[in-house]
């Protein structure tokens, strides 16, 4: 087998994007790997996945999800799922098709990361969208692969309850949440149309199919990455029940926040003392990686519906979101309130919970391997409460920082996960602000056609900091916005792991581009952002290799 020009580990939100602009160039030959299962053809993508009212990956067991146990506390071990398919966690995800603020990128920039200010990322989300709503202006397209459509003209009555009850308690209304304003209520963009969730692998891989210079490999696991001295030449992978190598020139990983730092620590890359403990030759000392990543704790708050919503208001799960400010926070938008038109269990197992379970039976063996290490306490309550409505209250700055740990050799050792969430008395405040500004709404005149009662939390607990502090710490979940395991950062930055054009540190042709890069995760939902540096790492490659080859001449 020939040697390729770039290998990509990983078809996921970012690694998606990536292969198909570095095989723009027909004289680039680029090795697309992705674990899961790969779907050449989208009329044939997994029909539970295509579906974008629900999210049936996420639920422990299905085998497209890689479902990690993250600690999100000490004492609340919970089931992360993360895409392991064509198209990635954006083959599972929620749709919320969200860029980061001009904040966010102020804090990336200030970091040392000039190339990443709003000014210069904003024109490779704009490259990277279809936008049905506002189609072509100075900040939209209509010519990018991901469509984006919100839904404004005729929104579900419980949308426009809930707008009416957050404009009643002194919010403003956001019409585009990816333009940039002030945090508000309002429509959620979501790269879903008519009810199919468009993933990276349908919107950038499947129509660029014909190139003869793209390969995608699925099933195809990366054990790690192969170098000469400081040199990557290659990676092992583990298909067709071999192992092999496969050479390569540059060669990038795209495997997630949590497959990224892993990878490179089975690869030799990562802190010397506990890649020596588990009995990994260190290639190259870089302690930041897996170290100190951000993510969005949330809560997901049930209520019992005055009003079920009708199968007309079923489509978008997710159509509405208020995002504001904490009192006297320098942060703007670092909490979030989102209005899901399901229920708790259909969320996930979809509008008929039965199929859902039927097929959840139909792999008990997976489910109950996948659920091995978490909380049976929380997965039993909310098992219990899946016929509730439900608020998701997300935090969406804070102080807060998870680590991962390399546990052993073998890459099918999973790694140890900590969040370490609401730890500190500046994310508890928070979040507690969240929560009671979100009871405001439900029982609010406005909105109480739709609500009745909360019902896993009462008055007295929601009037006091310290009963309040405890039942968030024992209610968690997470957004699943991991970022930041593998951060960008100048070479003098200790954390830092590649620099600003996705280059590992003290290592050559390495590179990493998906959300472990992010120097933190954005005060909104990572997705469209992840595709972003998709986008913008391949620009960079591009120019890489551009400037090597004039060298060489
Ligand atoms: C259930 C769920 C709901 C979410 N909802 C939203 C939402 O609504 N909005 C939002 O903004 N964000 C959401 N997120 C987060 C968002 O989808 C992710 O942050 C983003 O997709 C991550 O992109 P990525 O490119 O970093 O990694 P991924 O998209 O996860 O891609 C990594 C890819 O690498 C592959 N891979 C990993 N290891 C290996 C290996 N060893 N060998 C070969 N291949 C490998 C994986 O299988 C995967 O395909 C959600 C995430 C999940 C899981």
């Amino acid at each position: 087998m020939g040697k390729y020009d770039y290998i990509i580990i990983g078809a996921g939100s970012a690694g998606a994007p990536l292969a198909a602009r570095l095989s723009e160039d027909p004289a680039k030959e680029v090795l697309l790997i992705e674990a899961g299962d790969d779907y050449p053809d989208s009329d044939k993508f997994r029909e539970d996945l295509l579906n974008a009212s629900f999210m049936a990956g996420a639920v422990p067991g299905h085998p497209n999800n890689w479902a990690y146990t993250g600690n999100l506390t000490p004492e609340l071990p919970y089931s992360v799922p993360r895409g392991k398919i064509l198209g990635g966690s954006s083959a599972l995800n929620g749709c919320y098709f969200i860029r980061g603020t001009k904040e966010d990128f102020d804090r990336w920039e200030k970091a040392g990361n000039t190339e990443w200010s709003y000014e210069k990322v904003l024109p490779y989300y704009i490259k990277a969208e279809n936008d049905l709503n506002f189609g072509d202006t100075d900040i939209h397209s209509s010519n990018g692969p991901v469509p984006v459509y919100r839904e404004m003209k005729n929104p579900y009555g419980m949308t426009k309850a809930f707008y009416q009850a957050c404009k009643e308690l002194g919010f403003t209304y956001e019409e585009d949440k990816n333009a940039g304003g002030e945090p508000g209520y309002g429509p959620v963009p979501l790269n879903a149309v008519d009810g199919i969730r468009i993933n990276t692998g349908l919107a950038y891989i499947n129509p660029n199919r014909d190139r003869e210079n793209l390969t995608v490999s699925g099933k195809t696991f990366v054990r790690r990455v192969i170098f000469r001295e400081k040199k990557a030449i290659g990676v092992e992978v583990e298909r067709n029940g071999g192992t092999e190598i496969i050479h390569g020139d540059q060669i990038v990983l795209s495997a997630g926040a949590f497959n990224t730092p892993h990878l490179l620590m089975l690869s030799g890359i990562g802190p010397s003392e506990e890649l020596d403990a588990v009995g990994i030759d260190v290639v190259h000392n870089l302690p930041g990686v897996g170290k100190k990543f951000s993510d969005h704790p949330d809560i997901q708050m049930g209520y019992k519906p005055n009003k079920v919503p009708g199968p007309d208001e079923q489509r978008d799960n997710l159509q509405s979101a208020l995002n504001f400010t904490s009192t006297g926070s320098e942060h703007p938008g670092d909490l979030e309130i989102m209005l899901m038109s399901l229920p708790l269990g259909a969320s996930m197992l979809g509008g008929s919970k039965f199929k859902g379970i039927a097929d959840i039976v139909k792999r008990p063996g997976q489910t109950l391997k996948s659920v091995k290490g978490i909380s049976k306490k929380r997965f039993l309550q909310q098992a219990m409460h899946q016929g509730d409505m439900m608020v998701v209250i997300g935090l969406q700055y804070s102080k807060g920082r998870g680590n991962i740990t390399i546990t052993s050799k073998d890459p099918h050792k999973y790694p140890r996960i900590d969040y370490h969430y609401l730890e500190n008395e500046y994310d508890l405040s928070r979040m507690r602000e969240a929560m009671r500004t979100a009871v405001k709404i439900l029982t609010s005149d406005a909105y109480k056609q739709y609500f009745k009662k909360l019902t896993e939390i009462d008055e007295a607990t929601l009037n006091d900091d310290d009963k309040l502090n405890k039942w968030l710490l024992t209610h968690l979940a997470s957004a699943i916005h991991a970022s930041g395991s593998a951060k960008m950062g100048p070479s003098n930055d200790p954390e830092a792991v590649v620099d600003q054009y996705g280059r590992v540190h003290g290592m050559e042709g390495l590179w990493v581009a998906d959300t472990s890069i992010f120097p933190m995760v954005p005060s909104r939902g990572p997705a469209a952002t992840a595709i972003m540096v998709g986008e913008r790492i391949a620009d960079f490659i591009k120019e890489f290799s551009k400037d090597k080859e004039e060298v060489n001449q």
